[in-house]
């Protein structure tokens, strides 16, 4: 008989430390003896994130859109290509941070009735500075997106506190537990120490996902008539089809798309650059670009470099990529002029 193959999703917003849980994961199978295959989602139509990745490890990349709408049918199929294919123990999917995984939840429910994988857990990983910033600001629609990655977690990693307070850390652990009241809560740096999910999952049958859509379809019916609350994959009262923005009608009830406030920008340099100088324009970003990532050779440096930007922090490594790869570099954010983003690399970058 085939073994059904776990899939574990991983969400959370931009920057939030998804793919630093990837490659704890990925450590953890290969002490394991587990074979791992990754799916990973950017909305941007280059992976980076990709090229840290051992490239013994098979991987799918679904670019330029979000499996959660744009390209999610498509999900289905990658997974269907990857177990045929490889056969691994276990698949890992790194959503892009503007998903919503209450939608990409139906295309793996889809790609379960053509070979036998089953949806483990998700985990979102949160950025807890960023997090409170927001629910600070009132910041709706970002907010609201994050809110919805929240409620739909199984296991809720709360990253970057290094980045807050203790007592900003309990306002977040408050927070998020309004949000979803059974999701187990890990407090991280890097995503360190945040594996408990996976070996628990591994050794046990969690179909709690399956079990709360049987029991949505009835409350949704319910709420339709009430047409009350707004969001999110809360445990209890769920109904998927009101709790977000999307593009799309589900039955009836019509929704707006949950990144396209979300704007990404991608370079490519034509020659390498000078590393004090894009570090000093990165300086310069305006507050609208909130993210950035990218492959990049300096001038003087044999070896490319991979650079992470956060919300204000950069964080540059040097890199084996996996593959040939142009000296690129991604801008994330909302409602900025790619215009003055490209005036500022040929102004400060001279390319
Ligand atoms: N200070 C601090 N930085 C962190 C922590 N976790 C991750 N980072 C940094 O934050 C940046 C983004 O981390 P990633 O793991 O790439 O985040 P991601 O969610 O995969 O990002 P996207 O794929 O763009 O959505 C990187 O520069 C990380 O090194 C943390 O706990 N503290």
């Amino acid at each position: 008989m085939n073994k059904t193959i776990p899939i574990y999703l991983l969400s959370g917003f931009l920057g939030s430390g998804k793919t630093s849980l990837l490659n704890i994961l990925l450590d953890y199978c290969r002490e394991s003896g587990l074979k791992p295959a990754v799916i990973m989602n950017e909305i941007g139509d280059i992976n980076i994130d990709g090229q840290v990745i051992d490239i013994e490890i098979p991987m799918a990349e679904m670019l330029s859109g979000c499996i959660c709408c744009t390209i999610s049918g498509d999900l289905g199929a990658t997974i269907l290509d990857l177990c045929r294919t490889y056969s691994p123990d276990v698949i890992i999917i790194e959503s892009t941070g503007v998903a919503n995984p209450m939608e990409v939840i139906d295309s793996i429910t889809e790609s379960s009735l053509l070979t036998e994988v089953e949806l483990k857990t998700i985990v979102t990983v949160v950025d807890v500075r960023y997090l409170l910033e927001l629910n600070a600001a009132g910041t709706r629609r970002t907010l609201r997106l994050m809110e919805d990655q929240i409620r739909c977690a199984g296991w809720l990693i709360l990253n970057k506190v290094d980045q807050v307070t203790p007592d900003e850390l309990r306002q977040a652990e408050q927070l998020v537990r309004r949000l979803n009241a059974y999701a187990a809560i890990k407090a991280t740096v890097h995503c360190i120490g945040s594996l408990d999910f996976m070996t628990v999952e591994l050794t046990e049958d969690t179909s709690y996902l399956r079990k709360e859509r049987q029991a949505e379809q009835v409350i949704f019916d319910k709420e339709k008539e009430e047409h009350a609350h707004g969001s999110g994959c809360d445990h209890h009262h769920h109904s998927h089809d009101d709790h977000h923005t999307h593009s799309h009608d589900h039955h009836g009830v019509q929704h707006h798309h949950s990144y396209d406030h979300v704007m990404v920008y991608t370079h490519y340099f034509q020659a390498p650059i000078d590393r004090d100088e894009f570090e000093h324009f990165i300086s310069l970003l305006p507050k609208e670009v909130y993210r950035a990532k990218g492959i990049l050779t300096f001038a003087n440096e044999d070896q490319p470099h991979l650079f992470q930007y956060a919300y204000r922090e950069l964080e540059i490594l040097k890199l084996r990529p996996r593959a040939e790869i142009s000296n690129v570099a991604v801008f994330i954010g909302e409602n900025f002029s790619k215009e003055e983003v490209i005036a500022a690399i040929q102004e400060k970058l001279l390319v």
